[in-house]
């Protein structure tokens, strides 16, 4: 039977978690403090320790340097209360396995025992893959999240992945729709073909079939040569299409038929071409009221929303906000060639009571800015944004543009203030996403 180790200064805590380790078949041996801890681990082999961050002489980090540096393999789990999260990730840099929040859920102490006792089988593994990994994956780009809310929709995309349902992403703009369908490209059967992203609020009207289904050189004036459309360039894969609530009638027409067909012709060609492609879509606008207004096909809607997935706003996963600071970072450190450690506790207090209406692509942009600002080890207040220290006043933008004067400025300063978010900047300027692109493409900006 394995052992475990468990040094926890609460004494009723302490006697559950035993209780609990005990009915799944562990030997768990408890110590209430480090010295305690330290006797027992000179007599004994364990095959998982298990530490609070905080015991009375002195702290789980402390000790996991010393379990470290003494080159014990001894997979180090720490047990954080929620404030301490940002000091668990630290941690988990300097070779702990893994952290875990009170309150515990048992199915996730489970699931850390089980993966820790898994990796100590291999030793090797131990020291070159931080469980991390599990949790902030920096190949795929992406952050999976701890959060109750984060978990529902990682089963989701797990559950309608490998599947060929046509999916419905939602979610306010910036929350991450556009990763969550690469998501379920990636989790798919179809991962190995092409994930095609097309963005349906920049495409005019006039030429949506033609980036639909391609054309023939020579169809129209301006087809100089063959043009493959997204559904070709999709085949075999997944074809996103994100902002679908932007199509005009006509093009959701055309794309209704090419869904029900299966089958496209190219504009100037009188071959039809088949298509075997997963479609999935998303909308950060309410459709069904859309199609209630009547400007959505409601046989359209049945058929792109075969399932439907949520993504949470950034506030509504609060659990999850140290682990994308952290992911963001890290990536900002190594696209600016910095070196920045962590965040002081003033700005991650002021992150975790902002509303963060731009979500995740906000935090994102904020942490790169404040990374380049900073000089020193950790990003101080001084590294953000005034919009964090100041109600804004967004009245006069509509006012202001309705004028027709320095639009350029007034669309940059907008822009500027939504994080680059267009959808709220185009909300923010009165104007549709589609008028903001294409003034956007007018002033180059
Ligand atoms: N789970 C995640 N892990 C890491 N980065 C993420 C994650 N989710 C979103 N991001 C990042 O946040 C930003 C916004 O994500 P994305 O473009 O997918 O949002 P969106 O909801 O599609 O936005 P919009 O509605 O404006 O099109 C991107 O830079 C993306 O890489």
């Amino acid at each position: 039977m394995k052992q475990i180790l468990l040094i926890e200064d609460d004494v009723t805590f302490s006697n559950m978690l035993k209780k609990f380790m005990e009915r799944h078949k562990y030997i768990v041996d408890v110590s209430y403090n480090i010295s305690g801890a330290n006797n027992l681990l000179k007599s004994n082999n364990y095959d998982l320790i298990f530490t609070d961050l905080r015991l009375p002489d002195g702290d789980g980090i402390a000790l996991l340097k010393q379990i470290k540096q003494e080159q014990n393999l001894t997979p180090v789990v720490l047990m954080t209360s929620y404030a301490e999260v940002a000091t668990a990730v630290q941690a988990m840099k300097q070779g702990a396995f893994d952290y875990i929040s009170k309150p515990f859920n048992p199915n996730e102490v489970l699931e850390v025992i089980t993966n820790a006792l898994e990796i100590k089988e291999n030793k090797d593994v131990v020291t070159k893959q931080p469980a991390i990994s599990k949790k902030t994956n920096e190949n795929s780009d992406f952050v999976t999240g701890i959060s109750a809310a984060s978990k529902t929709l990682n089963e989701y995309i797990h559950l309608v992945a490998p599947t060929n349902m046509s999916v419905l992403v939602t979610g306010e703009s910036g929350t991450g729709k556009e990763v969550v369908a690469k998501n379920i490209h990636l989790q798919s059967l179809r991962k190995d073909k092409p994930f095609v992203a097309v963005d349906c609020g920049a495409i005019p009207k006039e030429i949506a079939s033609s980036e639909f289904f391609g054309h023939k050189k020579g169809s129209f004036t301006g087809a100089v040569q063959d043009k493959i459309g997204h559904f070709e360039a999709a085949n075999g894969g997944t074809l996103f299409l994100d902002e679908v609530g932007n199509l005009s009638y006509e093009n959701q027409i055309q794309l209704l038929r090419a869904l029900q067909e299966r089958k496209i012709k190219p504009i100037g060609s009188s071959t039809e071409i088949n298509v075997d492609i997963r479609l999935v879509t998303a909308t950060n606008e309410n459709l069904l009221e859309v199609v209630e207004k009547g400007s959505f096909r409601e046989d359209l809607y049945h058929r792109l929303n075969e399932f439907s997935i949520e993504v949470p706003r950034l506030k509504d996963r609060n659990d999850d906000l140290i682990l994308y600071a952290d992911f963001f970072l890290n990536k900002a450190n190594k696209q600016l060639n910095k070196s920045v450690v962590g965040f002081s506790k003033e700005v991650l207090t002021i992150f975790q009571n902002y509303e963060w209406p731009g979500n995740i692509r906000e935090l994102s942009n904020i942490i790169k800015r404040a990374t380049l600002l900073t000089t020193g080890e950790l990003i101080e207040v001084n590294a953000l944004p005034n919009k964090f220290f100041k109600t804004t006043e967004v009245k006069t933008f509509s006012e202001n543009f309705s004028t027709k004067e320095n639009e350029k400025e007034l669309i940059i300063s907008a822009l500027e203030k939504t994080d680059y978010n267009r959808t709220q900047a185009a909300k923010l300027l009165n104007i549709t996403r589609k008028t903001l692109y294409n003034k956007m493409k007018l002033y180059e900006i």
